[in-house]
C-alpha cells in the first residue's frame, strides 16, 4: 500500500511546493514586506491543508489516514515550529518574510521521515492471539491509551523535556558566540549578555532534565501500577481451562517483569524519540543558519555512519540471540545424553546420540562462520567510514575557510558547528536505538495486551440471588469435554436429578466422570450441550458470588493460604466474625484441634499449615464450606483422610442441617446411607438407586462393592 500510494505522496510534496511558490511569488508581486508573522502563517497552512486534501482525491480515490496525516504534517510543521520558537523566545521569524527554503525544504525531509517510520511500522507485525495483526505502531498507540490519566503530568514532563532540549540546543551555539568575542570579532557590548545566556542554558539543561526524568519515573510508577492492577483483576477473572494453558510462572513473570518492560519500554523510547528528534531539528536548523553547504556535507556522513550501525545492530542481535539459543540447545542435548546413560547404553545408541550432537555442533560452526563474516565486513565499512569521517571533516573545514575569508561566517561559528556534530550524531543514534529498541520489546507489550483484553471464554454470571434457596440439582442431557481434549467427552448426555435437602452419592470407577459434574456444578467448566438447574433456574444466571457462597465445595486435598487459620476458614467473605468461625469449626469437628492450638484462630498458616495433618486440613476445608451458610454442599472424597469416628459425626452434621449433599466417593462405606446412589462409569451412568437396591439388583454397583 506504500508503494501504490508513492504518487499521492509525491503529489502532496509538489502542491506544497506549489503554494509556497505562489506566496513568494505574491509576496514579491504586491510587495509585501511579510506574510503576515505567525498568524499569516497559521492561515496559509490551514488553507494549504484544506485544498491539498480536496486536491489529493483527483489521484488518489481514497486517500488513507496516513496520506492524511501527511498533509497534516507537511502543512502544519513549519508553523507548529516558528510557534514554539517564539513561545520559548528565539524566533527570528518576524523579521523575515517568510520561512527560508532551507526551513521549507527541512519541513518536508522530517514530514517523509516522520510518516516513513508510521507507515512502514518498522515491524513484521506481531501476531496476537487468534492470528490478529497487531504492528508495532497500534501498540504504540494502545500503550500511550494507558498513560492517559496522567496526561498532566505527561504535559509537564514534555514540556521540561522540550526546555532542556532547547538549553542544550543553544550550548554550543553561544560558546561559539563567546569564543568571537574572547576574539574581539563581536561587538565587547554583547559579551555579559551572550555569556549569561551560555550561563543559563548551562544551568537550565541539567534542571530540565533532572526534572524531566523524575516527572517521567514517577508516571511510570503510576503506570505500572495502574497495568499491573488492570491485568492482576483480568487474569482472575479468566476461566480455569486459561490456567492450565499458562502456567503459573508465566503469567506472574508477565505480571511483573513484562508490565514492567512495557512501561519502561514506551515510557524511555517515546521520551529518547521525542528528545532527539527535537533536538536533532533544532540542532540542525541552527546548523543551517551558520551554513548550509556545511550542515549537507554533515548530514551525509552521518546518514551513513548511522544506516551502517543500524544494521549492524540488528543483524548482531539477531546472530546473538540465535547463537543463545543454539548453545542451549547443545546444552540440553548433552545433559539429556550424559543425565540418562544407562538407557542410551541399554539401547545401544552412542552412535546415534553421537551423531545427533555431531550436527548441532556443525549448526554452532556455520552461525559462528557466519558471525565473522559480518563482524569483519562491519570492522572494513568502519574503517571506510573513518576515512570518510576524515575526508568530510577536511571539505567542512576547507568550505569553512572559504566561508570564514568571505565574512559569512565567524570562527566561533564554525567552532559552533564542530561542537554539534556530537550531540547531532547522538541524537541519530537515539532516534535509531528507540525505534529499535521498541521493535523488539513490541512481541512482549503485545502479549501484555492480549491478557488486557482478553474476555474470559464462559457465559457471564447473571444477577439471580433468591432470598430463600431449596438447593435441587438437575443435569439435563449434559455433554461436556475439556477444552485441551475437545474430541473426547467426558459425560455424554447425562442427565442428573439431585433432589434438596437430600444426600445423593456419584461412585463409580476413576475417570467414570465424578469430578467432571462437579467442576461443571461450580462453574469451573462450561457444557458444551445441555444445561445445569439449580431451583430450575440455569446456574450462570445466579450472581457469581451468591452462588458459590450457596453451593461449596470440599475438595479432597484442601488448599490452604498463608495467613492465620481463622482467615483460611472465613477466605473470601467479608463480616466474618469470630463467633462465626467457632460455630462453622464446631460443625465440622474442627474444633477440638483448632483450641488445642497455642494462638487458636490467630495461628498462622504459613508455618503451621504443612504441620496439620491431611484430615486436620479436610475439617478447616469443611469449616470453610460451612461458614457460608450453604444450601448445597459437595463433598469430593472430602471425609477419605478422616477417621471413621469424625467422617459419622461430620456426615450426621451435615445430614442434620437440612442441605443437600452430593459426595463422591470410592469407599462405597462412607455412602451407604445416601438417600439415592449414582453409579457413573465412562460418563454416563449406569445405575441408580439406594444402597439395597443396587446390592439387590446384582449389577455394576454390587460387583464395585465386592472389591471396595
Ligand atoms: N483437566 C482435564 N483436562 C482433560 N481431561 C481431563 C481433565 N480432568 C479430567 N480429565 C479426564 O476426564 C475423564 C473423567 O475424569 P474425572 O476426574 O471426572 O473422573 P472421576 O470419576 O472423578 O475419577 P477419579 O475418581 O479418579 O477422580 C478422565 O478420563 C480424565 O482423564
Amino acid at each position: 500500500s506504500t508503494i501504490k500510494a508513492l504518487p499521492t505522496y509525491g503529489f502532496v510534496l509538489l502542491l506544497d511546493i506549489m503554494f509556497w511558490l505562489i506566496l513568494f511569488a505574491e509576496l514579491v508581486l504586491l510587495q509585501f514586506p511579510s506574510c503576515g508573522g505567525l498568524p499569516g502563517l497559521w492561515t496559509f497552512a490551514v488553507l494549504k491543508i484544506i485544498l491539498i486534501n480536496t486536491w489529493t482525491v483527483y489521484i488518489d480515490d481514497k486517500p488513507t489516514p496516513v496520506v492524511k496525516r501527511f498533509v497534516t504534517l507537511v502543512c502544519l510543521l513549519l508553523p507548529v515550529f516558528e510557534s514554539v520558537r517564539t513561545l520559548v523566545g528565539f524566533s527570528t521569524f518576524n523579521g523575515r518574510p517568510v520561512p527560508t527554503l532551507g526551513m521549507i525544504a527541512l519541513a518536508q525531509i522530517s514530514s517523509i521521515i516522520a510518516c516513513a517510520f508510521w507507515e512502514m511500522d518498522l515491524t513484521h507485525g506481531q501476531k496476537k492471539k487468534g492470528g490478529q495483526n497487531l504492528g508495532s505502531t497500534a501498540v504504540l498507540k494502545r500503550v500511550l491509551k494507558y498513560f492517559m490519566p496522567d496526561r498532566l503530568y505527561l504535559m509537564f514532563a514534555f514540556f521540561f523535556l522540550i526546555l532542556g532540549v532547547a538549553c542544550d540546543a543553544y550550548i554550543p551555539l553561544y560558546q561559539g558566540r563567546v569564543i568571537d568575542m574572547l576574539r574581539g570579532q563581536l561587538y565587547q557590548t554583547h559579551f555579559l549578555k551572550n555569556l549569561g545566556w551560555l550561563a543559563l542554558f548551562s544551568l537550565g539543561s541539567p534542571l530540565f532534565a533532572a526534572l524531566r526524568g523524575g516527572t517521567f519515573m514517577w508516571i511510570l510508577s503510576r503506570l505500572n501500577q495502574r497495568v499491573k492492577g488492570l491485568l492482576y483483576s483480568n487474569l482472575l477473572q479468566q476461566e480455569i481451562q486459561f490456567f492450565e494453558d499458562n502456567k503459573p510462572g508465566s503469567l506472574a513473570s508477565r505480571l511483573h517483569s513484562d508490565v514492567d518492560k512495557m512501561g519502561k519500554t514506551v515510557a524511555l523510547n517515546c521520551n529518547l524519540l521525542v528528545r532527539s528528534t527535537i533536538k536533532g531539528v533544532l540542532m540542525l536548523q541552527l546548523m543551517v543558519r551558520l551554513s548550509w553547504q556545511l550542515t549537507l556535507l554533515t548530514v551525509v556522513e552521518m546518514g551513513l555512519l548511522s544506516l551502517i550501525q543500524s544494521q549492524y545492530s540488528v543483524y548482531s542481535k539477531e546472530m546473538k540471540e540465535e547463537l543463545q539459543d543454539c548453545q542451549a540447545e547443545n546444552n540440553r542435548l548433552a545433559t539429556q545424553t550424559l543425565g540418562n546413560i544407562r538407557v542410551v547404553r541399554s539401547c545401544g545408541a552412542e552412535p546415534y546420540e553421537a551423531g545427533v550432537y555431531g550436527r548441532a555442533l556443525d549448526q554452532m560452526r556455520d552461525l559462528k562462520t557466519r558471525m565473522g563474516l559480518y563482524s569483519a565486513t562491519f570492522l572494513v565499512l568502519r574503517r571506510v567510514r573513518r576515512l570518510l569521517n576524515v575526508g568530510i571533516k577536511v571539505l567542512i573545514l576547507v568550505q569553512g575557510r572559504s566561508l570564514i575569508s568571505s565574512g559569512q561566517i565567524t570562527v566561533g561559528d564554525l567552532l559552533a558547528f564542530f561542537l554539534y556534530q556530537g550531540p547531532l550524531s547522538a541524537s541519530i543514534r537515539e532516534f535509531l536505538y528507540a525505534t529499535g529498541e521498541f521493535e523488539s520489546t513490541a512481541g512482549v507489550i503485545a502479549k501484555v495486551l492480549g491478557y488486557l483484553d482478553r474476555t474470559p471464554n464462559a457465559k457471564p454470571a447473571g444477577r439471580l440471588a433468591p432470598e430463600a434457596l431449596a438447593g435441587g440439582i438437575r443435569f439435563q442431557n449434559v455433554t461436556f469435554a475439556y477444552p485441551s481434549t475437545p474430541d473426547k467427552p467426558v459425560l455424554k448426555s447425562l442427565s442428573l436429578e439431585v433432589r434438596p435437602g437430600k444426600m445423593t452419592a456419584l461412585v463409580g470407577p476413576s475417570g467414570g466422570g465424578k469430578t467432571s459434574c462437579v467442576s461443571l456444578l461450580k462453574r469451573l467448566y462450561e457444557p458444551q450441550d445441555g444445561q445445569i438447574l439449580l431451583d430450575g433456574q440455569p446456574l450462570h444466571s445466579y450472581q457469581h458470588k451468591y452462588l458459590h457462597q450457596k453451593v461449596t465445595l470440599v475438595p479432597q486435598n484442601p488448599i490452604l493460604f498463608s495467613g492465620s487459620l481463622g482467615s483460611n476458614i472465613g477466605y473470601g467473605l467479608e463480616n466474618c466474625t469470630l463467633g462465626m468461625l467457632k460455630e462453622a469449626a464446631r460443625r465440622a469437628s474442627a474444633d477440638g484441634f483448632i483450641e488445642s492450638l497455642e494462638q487458636k484462630y490467630d495461628t498462622d498458616m504459613g508455618e503451621c499449615g504443612v504441620k496439620l495433618g491431611a484430615g486436620q486440613r479436610q475439617c478447616v476445608a469443611i469449616a470453610r464450606a460451612l461458614v457460608r451458610t450453604p444450601r448445597v454442599i459437595i463433598l469430593d472424597e472430602a471425609t477419605s483422610s478422616l477417621d471413621a469416628d469424625v467422617q459419622h459425626a461430620v456426615a450426621r452434621q451435615l445430614r442434620g442441617q437440612g442441605v443437600t449433599l452430593l459426595v463422591v466417593a470410592h469407599q462405597l462405606r462412607t455412602v451407604e446411607e445416601a438417600d439415592h446412589i449414582v453409579f457413573m462409569e465412562g460418563g454416563a451412568i449406569v445405575e441408580q438407586g439406594t444402597h439395597p437396591e443396587l446390592m439387590a439388583s446384582r449389577g455394576r454397583y454390587h460387583r464395585h462393592a465386592m472389591f471396595h
